[in-house]
């Protein structure tokens, strides 16, 4: 078997070597721009070999993946659907599920029932090949979202490869992805970009900030990923991630009032509850 991987950065890097230690393909060929970046695809071994021409990555692959960041996967779908075989599988790896299934439909055609998308919930900060690992999805979540016009057996077909690669698959409906990943993921990468924006402004930002202890660490871990990636993530999810916002900015204005009313109960009353929350949570995977 043959993968295709349109944008071997983190995550099609970390898939195609991971379905390699799985044995769900035996050779990838990596798709991109910009050859110093699919040089590093090589020296990985995430990559066999390489092209910068869609034809020449697409025409005697048996599976394609698309993982650039969201608002290109239209363009990525539209220009490898002329190549793509007619027992080709076609899946992506994005992180929001109504407008990249749009994207596929609109930009594979007649061809969308060879399409079948899923999303793996692992990953990093840091983005490109550099950071790619053969372990990164072991005992991961995957979401596997079927959908109108899409073919059960292309559906099956990756997510049974997920599961060989060491996932979990769980499937739902591509609207209650992008709500539940506005709210859990999307939101806290917003709030953690705009807290480091908001220190890095001020005069003094630098002194501050090398006072930061574990706490700011940890809650801002994420506002060093790509901002590329998450602007695609951020328009592409747009109703939903700013509906979380209004709950958000709402839930702030309460916690100020108490704070400026000095209402330790009621302050003390809603810290308790996201305690009880936050330490009964588990995380899957290591
Ligand atoms: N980083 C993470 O933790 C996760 C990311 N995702 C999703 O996976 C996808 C890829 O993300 P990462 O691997 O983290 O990003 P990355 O930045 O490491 O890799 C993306 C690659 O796509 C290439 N690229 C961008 N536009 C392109 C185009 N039009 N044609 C060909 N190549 C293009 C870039 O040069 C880069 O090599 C995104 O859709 C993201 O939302 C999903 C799960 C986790
Ligand atoms: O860095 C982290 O902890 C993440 O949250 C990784 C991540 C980013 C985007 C996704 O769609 C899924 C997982």
């Amino acid at each position: 078997m043959k993968m295709a991987v349109i944008g071997c950065g983190l995550i099609g890097g970390s898939m195609a070597l991971s379905w390699k230690r799985a044995g769900i393909v035996d050779e990838v060929i990596a798709f991109g721009h910009n050859p110093a970046t699919l040089q590093k695809a090589l020296d990985k071994g995430a990559a066999d070999t390489v092209t910068t021409s869609m034809e020449e990555a697409v025409k005697d692959a048996d599976i394609v993946v698309s993982a650039v960041p969201v608002e290109a996967m239209e363009s990525v779908f539209t220009e490898m659907a002329p190549f793509l075989k007619s027992d080709a599988v076609v899946t992506d790896v994005g992180s929001t599920r109504q407008t990249v299934i749009a994207a596929a439909r609109k930009g594979l055609g007649d061809k969308f029932h060879q399409y079948a998308p899923a999303h793996p919930i692992a990953g990093g900060e840091m983005p490109g090949v550099d950071y790619a690992s053969a372990d990164l999805f072991d005992e991961k979540v995957v979401i596997s979202t079927p959908d109108e016009g899409m073919d059960p057996k292309v559906v099956t077909f990756i997510e049974e490869a997920w599961r060989k690669a060491g996932a979990r698959v769980q499937a739902m409906s591509p609207l209650q992805h992008d709500l539940t990943f506005a709210s859990v993921s999307h939101l806290p990468h917003v709030l953690a970009y705009a807290l480091v924006d908001m220190i890095a402004r001020e005069e003094n930002a630098q002194e501050k900030l090398k006072m930061a202890g574990a706490g700011f660490r940890d809650f801002t871990r994420i506002a060093s990923s790509s901002p590329v990636m998450w602007r695609d993530i951020c328009l592409s999810n747009r109703e939903a991630l700013s509906h979380e916002l209004e709950r958000y900015r709402a839930s702030l204005d309460t916690l100020q009032k108490y704070i400026d009313e000095s209402d330790g109960k009621a302050l003390e009353s809603v810290f308790e509850n996201a305690v009880r929350n936050r330490r009964g949570l588990v995380f899957p995977g290591k």
